[in-house]
């Protein structure tokens, strides 16, 4: 260890059951954060501050204004730019000598063992359940623990998975995966930046302890539920232990079939709406459209009539020129009255959810051959490909 070392990291390794040894430790494991926003920023913050030997930081997004709220690496200096590489920034400002492992790409079946392997504890910092069942998996197969957060409005949650040989997997507790609907992103559903700190807070504290030998596994394994607006704030509910048939960490021969292999936006019920915007999945199916081929088809003169499923509250608020506005209630019970007369349909909404819905309602009373499609991504699509000018709200 470097002189410098010892004031640097002084103030902890002067606990007890810490000391040199816990620092040496520390430098000699390595850590791999997946989701460098509103859990993983404060997460790696006090990673890359305990002195971890190696640090990895997995996120294909770039920064937007709406993530400062909460992401409290980025900056204004860095909107626009691959989360990854603003907070590997951030993170060189606090130790200039860190070992940092950047990748701008998503984590996916194909890379997902390769990118996990050289590291000695995960932390699942993302926003979705296709990454947290392929992140368990991965992390069962080379027998990493998996330290994970979750954070939605005003409430967090906490579970270390696979720490030990009687700790649960993911797919332990949830065998089948939550109905999309309810799994609405940050954007969606709105969060408080300082909830998901707790969370991210909790989470790098949890690898440190795993990583020095302060871990302990209680008796039984448990989850901890953070509610902001309970007086109480935290509780913790305890977790059966790894379940013997479940398919992925289960005796041998039960586990899940190859990773690359399988399809898990697929097992989770489809990809989210802003997922093809965002290179999560590749490919859109012939009733689906993106923004821009939207715009193409308006440009190029085509007849198409634009459907705004949006309240009129929020039709009020901004809305595309020549664009009709059916709120969805109004569409989804009397789909054959709202269907427009001619041309291609293009149903459109804030986020791209409802306009699926609305599509599909159309689809089911318009005759063979007319063309329905949703614009993926919605109107926040819009504006970030096409119209730059256009609000996001
Ligand atoms: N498979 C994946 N590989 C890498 N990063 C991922 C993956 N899935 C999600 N993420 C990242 O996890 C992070 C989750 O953070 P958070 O929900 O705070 O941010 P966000 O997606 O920017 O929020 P918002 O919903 O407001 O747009 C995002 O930066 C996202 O890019
Ligand atoms: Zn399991």
């Amino acid at each position: 260890m470097e002189l410098a070392d010892y004031q640097r990291y002084g103030r902890q390794m002067i606990l007890d059951g810490f000391g040199l040894e816990g620092q040496l430790k520390l430098q000699k494991s390595s850590v791999v954060v997946i989701g460098a926003g509103g859990l993983g920023c404060p997460a790696l913050q006090y990673l890359a501050s305990a002195g971890f030997g190696k640090i990895g930081i997995v996120d294909h997004d770039i920064v937007e204004l709406s993530n400062l709220q909460r992401q409290v690496l980025h900056n204004e200096d860095t909107l626009g730019i691959p989360k990854a590489e603003s907070a590997a920034i951030a993170l060189r400002r606090i130790n200039s000598r860190l070992n940092l492992d950047i990748v701008t790409e998503a984590l996916t079946p194909q890379n997902a063992l390769d990118i996990l392997k050289p590291y000695s504890i995960v932390l699942d910092c993302t926003d979705n359940a296709p990454t947290r069942y392929l992140l368990s998996d991965t992390c069962v197969v080379l027998n990493l623990p998996l330290v994970s957060g979750a954070a939605q409005k005003f409430e967090g949650q906490l579970c270390v998975y696979n720490a030990t040989p009687t700790t649960p997997c993911y797919r332990c507790l949830f065998p089948i995966p939550p109905a999309p609907e309810t799994m609405g992103s940050c954007s969606e559903t709105g969060i408080l930046g300082a909830v998901t700190g707790v969370i991210g807070n909790l989470q790098a504290l949890e690898a440190i302890k795993l990583a020095t030998g302060l871990y302990q596994s209680g008796e039984k394994p448990t989850m901890l539920i953070f509610n902001a607006l309970s007086p109480t704030l935290f509780r913790t509910v305890k977790l059966r232990s790894r379940k013997e048939d479940c398919i992925a960490c289960g005796v041998e021969g039960k586990r899940v079939g190859s990773i690359k292999d399988t399809d898990y936006v697929q097992f989770c019920g489809g990809p989210a709406p802003d997922w093809i915007e965002r290179g999560m999945v590749s490919g859109i199916s012939g009733t689906r459209a993106t923004a821009a081929e939207l715009n193409e088809a308006i440009q190029k003169g085509q007849a198409v009539t634009v459907v705004d499923v949006r309240p009129r509250t929020e039709f009020g608020i901004c809305a595309l020129p020549g664009s009709m506005n059916v709120p969805i209630k109004e569409l989804v019970a009397d789909p054959s009255s709202h269907l427009p007369a001619n041309g291609d349909v293009y149903v459109v909404c804030r986020l791209g959810n409802d306009s699926q819905i609305g599509a599909d309602a159309l689809r089911s009373v318009a005759g063979n051959g007319s063309t329905i499609k949703d614009v993926v991504g919605g109107l926040r699509a819009w504006s970030q490909k096409v119209d730059g000018k256009f609000p996001v709200y």
